[in-house]
């Protein structure tokens, strides 16, 4: 089956056709929504299954990819160990980040801000092929989201994300029932943040910033639940959890609601404070002013819709496809209590994620 899905993206990627290939953390299914034809479909297609790949900020180049062909590919992670790059990631744009982080310090400290989550691009050259890449991503992060995203117009994403945005499940009806309003559904979605490197001992300890940084996104998901009608909201305990070679720090939290409201949940939980920071609207702002480049689709969220299920992640540990480069985006949430120096390191311990597969 492998070879048949490598085979099947290969073609589509020769016919310039759309499509998102996802294959959910621990599964053993890799989903491909394709279109049959190039159209970009700025909002939702009418169709029961299709897919969409927003970007951070702004609703105007949403991609959406009609289900028009919907295959699913079974995927047995590779046994031998996927191949990795250990090349050193050479220092870039260091000494721009320390001035972002400075001036986001000024606002944390006369508490304009409580969060904010600083982030950068870095770019390396390609040396093998796009699927190639997809493979080693598999293989080498199967607990993570793994997805390929390709448009004509757009381009090509490939990540690897530990982040669930919102999961909506119907309670208990099929797929064609599923095309009513206002049915009972139940949603989930987690508060990730806080990162260590992974360095095996079972007990990480965390500290104050982490633990802090964490909370600030749970309370924020709590409350945009409860101001979006949501019911019995039930949260998990914090856990430690693995994304490759890092830690964070997760709760998962559920609640009950309806299809007629997944939008407005989606909206307001987009962007979270993991990837935007608090208050909301002046973390944008901050970032929109000072970080002096385009997140474009990074930290924007991609999701597979087929009725009343739908699956979104947040778009992190990706990297956007060129001709012979990819550029890699990270970033971090700093806080009062950051230190500037950590929290560089932590962006170039998450550049390797992705570089580790270049
Ligand atoms: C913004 C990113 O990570 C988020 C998710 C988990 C932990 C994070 C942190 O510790 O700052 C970030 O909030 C990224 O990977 O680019």
């Amino acid at each position: 089956m492998r070879e048949k899905l490598f085979q099947y993206l290969g073609h589509l990627l020769e016919q310039n056709l759309p499509f998102l290939a996802l294959k959910m953390a621990g599964s053993s299914l890799v989903k491909v929504i394709a279109q049959n034809d190039q159209k970009w479909y700025k909002s939702a297609p009418d169709k029961v299954a299709y897919a969409v790949f927003s970007k951070f900020q702004g609703y105007e180049n949403q991609v959406y990819i009609a289900g028009e062909k919907i295959l699913s590919f079974n995927y047995e992670v590779s046994t031998s160990q996927p191949k990795i790059n250990q090349s050193i990631i050479p220092e870039d744009g260091k000494e721009a980040y320390l001035e972002l982080f400075e001036k986001a310090m000024l606002r944390l400290q006369n508490q304009q801000l409580s969060k904010v989550v600083l982030s950068r691009k870095q770019e390396f050259v390609l040396n093998d092929s796009d699927l190639d890449i997809f493979e080693r991503l598999l293989d080498t992060y199967p607990m993570a989201n793994g997805y390929f995203f390709f448009h004509p117009q757009v381009g090509k994403w490939m990540g690897a994300t530990p982040e669930l945005l919102l999961n909506v499940q119907s309670d208990g009806l099929n797929v064609a029932q599923s095309k009513m309003d206002d049915l009972p559904v139940t949603v989930s979605t987690m508060s990730l943040a806080g990162t260590a490197v992974d360095d095996g001992s079972l007990n990480h300890i965390w500290g104050d910033k982490e633990l802090e940084e964490q909370q600030l996104v749970t309370d924020f998901i709590i409350s945009q639940f409860k101001e979006s009608a949501a019911i019995d909201i039930k949260q998990s305990v914090v856990e430690t959890v693995k994304a490759g070679h890092l830690l964070h720090l997760r709760t998962i939290i559920k609640a009950r609601s309806t299809t007629s409201e997944i939008k407005t949940l989606l909206n307001a939980l987009h962007p979270t404070p993991a990837v935007c920071g608090l208050p909301r609207d002046e973390s944008m702002g901050f970032i929109v002013k000072n970080e002096n480049y385009d997140r474009s689709y990074y930290t924007g969220y991609l999701g597979i819709i087929e009725g009343a299920q739908h699956h979104y992640f947040v778009n992190l540990r990706c990297m956007q496809l060129l001709e012979k480069t990819a550029v890699i985006y990270v970033g971090g949430g700093v806080t009062a209590k950051s230190e500037a120096t950590l929290e560089y390191q932590e962006t170039r311990a998450k550049l390797q994620t992705m570089h580790r597969l270049l």
